[in-house]
């Protein structure tokens, strides 16, 4: 008989012996091999057990997109962790917490039922390991999770209990969710399995519906919109008209006028994501359709300046035909601003290329989004681009007049009325002041506290009148280029009927020489 320390002994030794075995097999077998041998024991496991295992991805198989079920089960699991599992991971907080728990990774969480049945959820990570173009291999981390329940449950869960855990995590992402501010990363810093193609920070702007300088019924209605937009009612017409569940914008005015303000107050009166696309990073049309399907739903892609995102070929074209016309001087001018505000451009995204992206096919792949344009020069545009249907809605941000200077005036000197408004009002209708020209004469200045809004309110009246001046000296002299030129004009027309006349003259002279 064997001797207990004998028996130790040959256990050690063969419990050494299998580690040796499973670190070589590891590490040398190959990759095929152990995917055999992978498959055919979750085989034999699966004869043997009475449980049936979900696994629940954090990306989608083509790894295009993130699931938004893996998020909505990572939200429902997390109300459950801090009671039950032992290691938990503390994640950045959200709103006002000042962390949020989830579970760590290969940690399991029980869920009992209401009808007192239990199913298990693990959190596991596989390491794979990827090779480059250019030969160099990382590894990517894959997470995913299983649900684990026994086979006679089959129909409950998969039919009623993973459907309201999807629904349950939803609902606490929404209502946990801090608003985020995305940029597209260039795809050369693209890393599917981790960060993705857009980098985020979390959005914090106050511009509100109620700040927005602009005529009162016409903020109303655009609220209005907006609001039926989101709701519920709002997707069962889509679907009824059979539209996906879209709203574009276009936003146009000169600069200052509140474009980007305005898109800020929609962000925060439907509590939507803001994409802030940047069309010039973009490689070419594959890439938009990527960057645009790994964005979420509840969501606002913005184009800003989309006049110096894209070379509208075809229409700009026979815009700079009609343009010809124009004096050279300002055109000059204008190409000089062009240059200013546009970057060398490496992209290769097409005009058909944006069109499909917003409205094609690839465009129902994700429901409730507004996307948002915003130019200075609308004319520019081309009008397949901003066809209704494509931006629903197109909304002019103009000069401040009385009705947006009065918000102006209530936001920063907090009056309703003051003696100075009349005479404001009536150099506002004859002067063309950008929104952002009158609120900076509003805000106050640290020595201005005491009796600030009549230093205000006579500071915008001065630079209203100043601003008069100018735009009278300016048609002045507009007036009198265009008087100049206009003489210049006739003088030639002249000239050139005086020289036409010559070759005329000669042929008289010479024909009566000759007759004499
Ligand atoms: N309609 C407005 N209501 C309230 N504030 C405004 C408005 N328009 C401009 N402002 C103020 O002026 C600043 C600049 O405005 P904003 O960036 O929204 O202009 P924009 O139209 O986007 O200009 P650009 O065409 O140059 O991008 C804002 O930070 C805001 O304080
Ligand atoms: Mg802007």
């Amino acid at each position: 008989m064997l001797e207990t320390g004998a028996i130790w002994g040959l256990t050690g030794t063969t419990v050494t012996t299998l580690m040796f075995i499973w670190a070589i097999y590891s590490q040398y077998a190959p990759r095929q091999l152990r995917d055999h041998v992978e498959s055919y024991f979750f085989k034999m496991t699966g004869w043997i057990s009475v449980n049936v295992h979900i696994k629940f991805t954090e990306h989608t198989e083509e790894g295009l997109k993130r699931s938004e079920n893996y998020e909505a089960i990572r939200n429902y699991l997390s109300a459950k962790v801090s009671a039950c599992a032992k290691r938990l991971m503390a994640n950045e907080s959200k709103n006002s917490k000042l962390f949020v728990l989830s579970m760590d990774d290969h940690e399991e969480v029980e869920d009992v039922l209401a009808n007192g049945v239990k199913v298990k959820w693990y959190s596991n990570v596989k390491l794979t390991q990827t090779q480059s173009n250019s030969g160099r291999s990382s590894s990517d981390e894959r997470r995913f999770f299983t649900l684990t329940f026994h086979k006679r449950h089959r129909e409950m869960i998969i039919g009623t209990y993973v459907t309201r855990v999807l629904k349950e995590g939803k609902e606490i992402g929404l209502r946990n969710r801090e608003r985020k501010l995305y940029t597209n990363n260039s795809s050369s810093e693209w890393q599917p399995w981790r960060s993705g193609m857009w980098s985020n920070v979390p959005f914090h702007h106050p511009a509100t519906f109620e700040t927005l300088a602009m005529d009162p019924e016409k903020k109303e209605e655009i609220k209005k919109d907006l609001i039926w937009f989101s709701e519920a009612e709002a997707k069962a017409y889509y679907d009824q008209i059979g539209k996906p569940w879209k709203r574009g914008y276009l936003l146009y005015g000169p600069p200052g006028t509140g474009k980007s303000t305005m898109i800020s107050a929609i962000a925060n009166l439907l509590k939507y994501d803001v994409y802030d696309l940047e069309l010039t990073t973009v490689k070419d049309n594959s890439e938009l359709k990527k960057l645009l399907l790994d964005t979420k739903s509840k969501s606002i892609i913005v184009i800003e300046d989309i006049d110096c995102s894209l070379d509208f070929t075809g229409q700009r074209k026979s815009k700079k035909e009609e343009d010809e016309e124009e004096d050279e001087e300002k055109k000059k001018e204008a190409e000089k601003k062009k240059e200013m505000k546009e970057p060398a451009k490496q992209s290769k995204v097409t005009l058909s290329g944006l069109l499909n992206s917003i409205d094609g096919l690839w465009s129902a792949c994700s429901d409730e989004k507004i996307i948002i344009f915003t130019t200075n020069y609308v004319d520019k545009l081309d009008p397949a681009l901003i066809r209704r249907g494509r931006m629903d809605n197109h909304i002019e941000m103009s000069y401040c007049r009385f009705k947006a200077f009065k918000v102006l005036a209530k936001n920063y000197l907090g009056i309703k009325s003051h003696e100075l408004y009349g005479e404001i009002e009536r150099l506002l209708e004859e002067t063309d002041m950008s929104p952002a020209d009158v609120a900076e004469t509003l805000m106050r200045k640290s020595n201005e506290d005491l009796g600030a809004a009549d230093i205000c309110l006579e500071r915008l009246f001065k630079s209203l009148e100043e601003e008069k001046e100018k735009a009278r000296k300016l048609a002045e002299e507009e007036k009198k280029k265009k008087g100049e030129k206009e003489e210049k004009r006739i003088k030639k027309e002249a000239e050139d009927a005086v020289e036409a006349e010559k070759p005329m003259k000669k042929t008289e002279e010479e024909d009566k020489e000759k007759k004499v």
